[in-house]
This record gives C-alpha cells, structure tokens and sequence, in this order.
C-alpha cells in the first residue's frame, strides 16, 4: 500500500523522472522540484514527509555545501522532518557533517534502488515515530496539566498551618524525599500534590499509588512494570508507576501498609534509582521525587519489628506532620464555608448559610475524620436542608458509640474546656453548682473559664 509523501529536489531532469517512475508505486505522493529555490514554499505548501535533497546545484560547484545550506533552512522550518541527503561525489567526511547537521541519512550516486528505497522506508518510518511521539507529548502535556492542576484546596489561616506553607515551600524546591505523616482525613494527599505543584518538577507527572490497595502479588509489576509473556495476563510490555513517574514525583500513599516483605523490594529501587521490569533483567534509570504518607507512627513501628528502619530513614528526609482539625479550631469556620460554597455551588443553593448556632456545634466538635468528615458533614447538610440557614439539627456528628474514638482524639485541654461549657449549660452558669459537679474550688474554675475564654 502507497503510504506518506515526499519531496524530491535534483537539478538533474533525468534523474527526477526516474525517481519519479520509482518512487510512485511506493508513496502516495511524489512532489518534484528541479531547484531548491522554491524548497521552503513548497514545504510549506505540501507539507512532505521525507525530503530527498541533492547536494549540488550550480554547475561546476561540488562541494555539497549548497545541500548543507538548504538542509539547516529545511531544518528551520520544521526541526524533525527527515531530510535524505543525495550526491554524486560523496566523501565519507561530508556524510559525517551532513549527519551532525541533522540529515537522516545519505544516498551515493548512482543509486541502487533497492537500497535507495529502503533508506527512504526508514526515514518514513522515522517521520511516523517522531509523530506519533510529537503527539503522545502534547497528550502529555495535557494530562499533566489535568491531573497538576491544583485542587480545590483552602490551606486555613491557623499559625500551624501557616507554619506549615511555608515548611513545605521551603521543602518544595528541594528533591528531598518527604514523609507526611498525621491522621486519616487530615489533607496528607492534597499536601503531597501542593508540594509537587510548588517544586521544580511541577510540569511533569504526579503518579499517585495507594500502598494499602497493591496485593502482595502484583507489587512488582504494578510499581515496576512487566514485559509481555512475563505472567498470564502479561499480554503486553507494561511500565510501572516508578516509570511513569520518571521526572515527575512519585506518591506513596499508606506507605506504613506496606508488608515487611515489600517493604524491602521498595528500597533497593530508592537506594539504587533504577527498575527491573517482571520478567525482564535490563535495569531502567528512574528519576523520581518521593513523596509518602501515612496515618501510622512509624517509629513505633521500626521499634515493633514491623517497619525496616532502613527503608524509613530514606523516605523521611524531611517530614511534614499535618495536624488533626482539632488542633486548628480557628480553621473549621474557614473550612466551613469553603466547602459550604463548593457545595451549594454543586447543588444550586447558592443562598445557603451558616447560622450561628450551626458555626458554634461545628466548632465545638473535635472531628475525628477530620477535613474529610467536615466537608461530607457540610455535603449531606446542604443536600438536606430546604432552608436559607443551616441549623445545628442539620448537622449530625458522630454517636455516643464513637466516644470513645473522640476522646481518644482530644487533648486534656480540650476535655476539661467541653466538660466545663457542659457544666456552664447544665446549671446555668451557676458557679458554685459548677464547681462542685467538677469537683474543683471557684477560683479555679474562674481561672479555668478565664483561660478558655468561657
Ligand atoms: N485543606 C483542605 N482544603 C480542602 N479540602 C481538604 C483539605 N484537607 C482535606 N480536604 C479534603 O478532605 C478529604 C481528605 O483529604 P486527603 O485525602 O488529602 O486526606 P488524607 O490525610 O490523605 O486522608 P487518608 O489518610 O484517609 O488517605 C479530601 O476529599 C480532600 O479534598
């Protein structure tokens, strides 16, 4: 079957027709110039596949150096386009400079065609490649951006968190791996994406893994990839997540999931910065930023035998502990309305607000899911609610059964303060009565409610 174009250019008459007759059975289209004067309009026009470029023109001038010039303008414009180099008094040197200037290859007058038209197949199928690599690029590129852009993200304005931004845009700019430690539902996944969004690698991809959900068999392959025939469903050569994220950043999120066994196949690809395909034994140069997290203490866990302390002394370089919601009341109200403006934005109740009352049980709670159970509270709120005002009966915290979850959850601090404003409530504001369900003296609940601004 005809495939592709290409551009012939030869001052010789008797040379066009014969590659003309030729060149017909194999490409769709055969374009002719008899000088390289119209070269670039004609490019331009046609839009060529491969060019076949004779090097000498003017009569009596063979020095090829008319074909280098029209070479770098042919370059000029389109910087990939394969251009076949032709001449009749070809030396070895001027085929080596021909070929550092970017010619893909060099044809010896006369020609054997056999050899002539496989010289030109392979730059066709040069031109299809680097077409074919020009557009999985630019599909790059836009997935990249899709998947970099930054999510809906409201940092909160607490002095712990701010502490934070500007930890991590310190940490950022470096490669330095990064473990991000703190509770479930707390943002570690959304901080990961900021730290990438922030570092140098920011154009390229985040390639996020969830260590909890990677079976014990497919470990290998999903993180460093598998050759065809490597296993049964091996049906064709596949990359690994290390290298697709080869460049960009590598997420490992509930590294502290990850069995002892893994755990060690994991570091030899960190300490030696390069993969093996299943199946394969050639080692694959990776290089990635790691980013990991987790919910679990992993110093406890190196001392319990069940985390390597190897493993985690490499993935925490530097290390970013994300404080639990309770930690930072001042941001719950800012949380809040963030997501009570994603919301009645998603389910058009854009009148919606929080009342008093609602903002004052958001606050008092101590949220042990987190951002995570704020923002589904604020969801589940905003789909019920058929008022203007959110109240506190619109929101429904977590059962006595999970008391104990809370407590677990709260500081002293926190306790004695809600133990308190319980108290207060109960009796009235009734100081002596207070003092005595609490079992302390007035003065030290005067200081006490002093102290929590009660
Ligand atoms: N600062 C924030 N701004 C907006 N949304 C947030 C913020 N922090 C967390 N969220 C939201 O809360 C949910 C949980 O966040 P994320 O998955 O990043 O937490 P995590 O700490 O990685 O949780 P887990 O440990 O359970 O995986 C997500 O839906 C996220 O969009």
């Amino acid at each position: 079957m005809k495939k592709g174009s290409i551009l012939v250019v030869d001052d010789n008459k008797n040379v066009l027709s014969a590659l003309r007759i030729l060149l017909d059975s194999y490409f769709e289209h055969v374009y002719l110039l008899s000088s390289p004067n119209t070269l670039i309009s004609t490019l331009r026009e046609k839009n060529p596949d491969i060019v076949l470029l004779d090097m000498n023109y003017s009569a009596g001038i063979n020095s090829g150096n008319e074909g280098l010039y029209w070479l770098s303008e042919v370059k000029k414009i389109d910087a990939e386009l394969p251009v076949v180099l032709f001449t009749a008094y070809a030396d070895i040197e001027l085929a080596v400079k021909a070929l550092k200037e970017g010619a893909s290859d060099f044809v010896v007058k006369p020609w054997d065609n056999t050899k002539l038209l496989a010289t030109l197949q392979a730059a066709f199928s040069l031109r299809q490649s680097r077409k074919e690599v020009k557009k999985l690029r630019e599909k790059q590129n836009v997935l990249n951006s899709e998947l970099n852009k930054e999510e809906d993200f409201c940092w909160g304005e607490s002095k712990i968190m701010q502490n934070l931004l500007a930890l991590i845009k310190k940490v950022a700019k470096t490669d330095a791996n990064v473990l991000i430690t703190g509770e479930n539902g707390t943002g570690k996944e959304l901080i990961a994406k900021k730290i990438h969004h922030l570092s140098l690698r920011a154009s390229e991809t985040l390639v996020s893994v969830d260590m909890g959900a990677v079976t014990e068999s497919l470990f290998e392959s999903e993180l460093f990839g598998h050759i065809k025939g490597s296993f049964t469903d091996a049906k064709t050569d596949r990359a690994g997540k290390f290298e697709a994220a080869d460049n960009g950043s590598l997420f490992l999120d509930e590294i502290g999931n990850l069995s002892y066994t893994l755990q060690a196949k994991l570091l030899t690809a960190l300490q030696s910065r390069y993969i093996i395909r299943v199946g394969s034994n050639t080692p694959i140069p990776v290089d990635i930023r790691l980013i990991c997290a987790t919910n679990r203490n992993l110093f406890k866990a190196v001392q319990d035998g069940e985390f390597r302390e190897d493993l985690l002394y490499r993935i925490d370089t530097i290390q970013i502990e994300v404080p639990p919601l309770r930690e930072r009341r001042e941001d719950i109200v800012l949380l809040a309305n963030f997501f009570l403006d994603k919301f009645t934005k998603k389910y058009n109740k854009k009148e919606l607000k929080l009342s008093d009352k609602a903002i004052s049980k958001l606050e008092g709670y101590s949220w042990p899911g987190n951002v995570r159970e704020l923002q589904h509270a604020i969801e589940k709120a905003v789909i019920l609610s058929d008022g203007t005002e959110l109240q506190p009966t619109d929101f429904y915290m977590r059962p006595m059964e999970n008391k104990a979850a809370v407590i677990e959850a709260i500081t002293l601090e926190e306790m004695e303060k809600i133990l308190i404003e319980k108290a207060l409530n109960k009796y009235d504001k009734n100081i002596s009565a207070i003092a005595t369900e609490l079992g302390i003296t007035r003065p030290t609940l005067y200081s006490k409610m002093k102290k929590y601004g009660l």
